[in-house]
């Protein structure tokens, strides 16, 4: 299990991650999200014990990274797949990491096969690798020590489709086995599938955080004018809390009713009125991150 609590961390006046807490349990896979420069790497960062906290702390098993005995049996880590030494092949880095872990030399060749590295490919410099198998290298690396948790940053960059359907059925295999896993993306629809839970991160602080089907609830009702800034200051002065979506509608927390009067009192056109549900986690995603971590403008609900 990982707990990550309050932590924050500071760059002189810059403030990179402010405030985070979440949780990831056993048997789940939770997506961490987030545009570029949200924080994600800086907390994931903090939670293996290679950058220090400003404040805050997280601990993995229940005591901080740097507590575990032996990290490398008990987390796989991929934070930066480049991070390889690219004179060597790919058998030979896995190799060194086995003996570093101290695991059966024997693991090495299964995990390659695992990944989909084995034969030539293992044979081959990682300095002749393409991202993505770097990517799968990374992950053979993660997986060797034969790990309960996984925490990897953005593991998909690089990887084609087909190496991401496969990505994601080794990642819920893991976690269907009892594993914990934690991944992050910038991108929503790379981890949907695959992640049960979802913690969503903007300008350094938490702005979501919940299972794929509560923040689903949380998503209200779309609504869409022929007069766009009409229709914000409408709700706003219905007391209608709303969100503008990147497509130019407003994502409302509110009954259909009263947004329907609201448009009718200050004389609005229409042109849509729905749940939001159809418009999926896509549309709350882009929703709760345009606003630069403002969690203000984020519904209460969805908000952490
Ligand atoms: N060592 C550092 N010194 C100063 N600022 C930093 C440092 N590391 C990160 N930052 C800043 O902290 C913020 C968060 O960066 P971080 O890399 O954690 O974001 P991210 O969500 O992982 O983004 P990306 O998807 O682009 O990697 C950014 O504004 C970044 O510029």
């Amino acid at each position: 299990m990982i707990h990550v609590d309050q932590l924050t961390k500071r760059y002189g006046d810059h403030v990179a991650v402010r405030d985070v807490s979440f949780r990831c349990e056993p048997g789940t896979v939770t997506g961490f999200l987030g545009p570029n420069g949200a924080g994600k790497s800086t907390t994931m960062r903090m939670l293996c014990g290679l950058t220090s906290p400003t404040a805050g702390r997280a601990t993995v098993l229940g005591v901080p990274y740097r507590s575990l005995p032996s990290p490398g049996r008990e987390i796989g880590v991929l934070l930066d797949a480049s991070a390889q030494h690219a004179g060597r092949t790919g058998r030979e880095v896995l190799g060194l990491t086995a003996q570093l872990l101290g695991v059966d030399p024997g693991r090495a060749e299964a995990t390659l096969r695992r990944v989909g590295l084995d034969g030539k490919a293992g044979r081959r410099r990682v300095g002749d690798y393409s991202l993505g198998m770097r990517q799968r290298l990374g992950l053979a690396t993660a997986l060797i020590g034969d790990p309960r948790i996984l925490v990897l940053d953005e593991p998909a960059n690089g990887l084609d489709p087909e190496g991401i359907a496969w990505m994601r059925g080794l990642l819920r295999e893991f976690a269907d086995g009892g594993g914990t896993v934690l991944l992050s993306s910038h991108l929503l629809r790379e981890v949907e599938a695959v992640a049960d839970r979802l913690v969503v991160i903007s300008g350094g602080r938490i702005v979501a955080d919940g299972t794929k089907e509560e923040l689903l609830r949380s998503t209200g009702v779309l609504v869409r004018s022929t007069d766009r800034t009409g229709l914000r200051r409408a709700l706003a002065a219905a007391g209608l809390p709303s969100t503008t979506t990147t497509d130019g509608g407003q994502l409302v927390e509110g009954d259909p009713e009263a947004i329907g009067r609201a448009a009718l009192d200050a004389g609005l056109v229409l042109t849509e009125l729905r749940p939001a549900d159809g418009a999926g986690l896509e549309e709350l995603f882009l929703s709760l991150t345009q606003n630069g971590g403002q969690a203000a403008d984020v519904p209460q609900e969805v908000a952490a």
